[in-house]
């Protein structure tokens, strides 16, 4: 299973200058939760992490060797990216738009086959949108399309997941079915980053958090350490009453 690892990562965040150096190593198994206030770099920090966006310095590694020195299509057969926004205004369904996950393992000009069909299939059944499946993307609502879009990334099977908000425009159901999903990817050996807003979603599926300030400045570790009020509170600019509901603590916007 590939590693993915940050060596003295700075992100290029216009206009900001400097910010913790990121060493940080992404194991197989693992499962990370990316939190921060708008504007922090979250997104940013993921594109970096994917190859789609270019450090200001410093390194990133994936199966040892840096991903600026490997193929865009090897790449795709480890890393998979949830896009927060994404344009789908091509004409493609549902099956169609699941199918392009097989893409990093086909050739040019290769028909997909009988495999692949039948992964994309499982894919969209797994996102509970197989009943969709000859629509067009174009018409679905945002919480369909987000799972169309992570049910493509399932049928890409990557190694990593670095997904931007996968319960973005979820309902209650479909987010903790999502975050299920995660865990259950994370459970089978794949690595899971995701950029939450939720604390709650992290605070429950995370077994890690990195937290990103707007001055650049990280601070990075297992959930149960990073997951502190008082940091929270200054990460946000927000007071937090805490509960613990199930085992996990439950975080909630105060007044004053
Ligand atoms: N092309 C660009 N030109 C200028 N500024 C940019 C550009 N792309 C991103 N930025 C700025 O970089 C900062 C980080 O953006 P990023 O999208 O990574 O933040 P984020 O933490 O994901 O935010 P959000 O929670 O709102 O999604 C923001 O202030 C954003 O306005």
């Amino acid at each position: 299973m590939s590693r993915l690892v940050t060596q003295d990562l700075i992100i290029d965040v216009p206009g900001r200058q400097g910010g913790t150096p990121l060493n940080l190593t992404i194991e197989p198994g693992q499962s990370w939760g990316v939190l921060g206030p708008n504007g922090a770099g979250k997104t940013t920090l993921l594109h970096t992490l994917a190859g789609l966006k270019p450090p200001r310095s410093g390194h990133v590694k994936l199966a040892d060797k840096p991903l600026a020195q490997q193929r865009r299509r090897q790449i795709a057969r480890e890393l998979g990216m949830v896009f927060q926004d994404r344009q789908d205004g091509f004409p493609a369904t549902v099956l169609e738009t699941a199918l392009i996950g097989r893409h990093p393992y086909l050739s040019p000009w290769q028909m997909e086959g009988a495999d692949d069909y039948a992964r994309a299939e499982r894919a969209l059944e797994r996102l509970d949108v197989a009943h969709l499946r000859d629509r067009l993307v174009n018409t679905l609502s945002g919480g369909e399309r987000q799972r169309v879009a992570i049910a493509t990334v399932l049928t890409q099977a990557p190694a990593i997941w670095l997904a931007d908000e996968p319960t973005n425009h979820l309902d209650l159901h479909h987010q903790s079915a999502v975050m299920g999903l995660m865990a259950e990817q994370a459970a089978g050996g794949q690595a899971v980053v995701m950029c939450l807003h939720d604390l709650n979603l992290a605070a429950r599926w995370c077994d890690h958090i990195l937290l990103l300030y707007p001055s650049g400045e990280v601070c990075w570790g297992t959930r149960d350490n990073m997951l502190v009020p008082s940091a929270l509170e200054d990460l946000y600019r927000q007071k937090l009453a805490v509960v613990e509901v199930d085992g996990a603590p439950v975080f909630v916007p105060v007044k004053g």
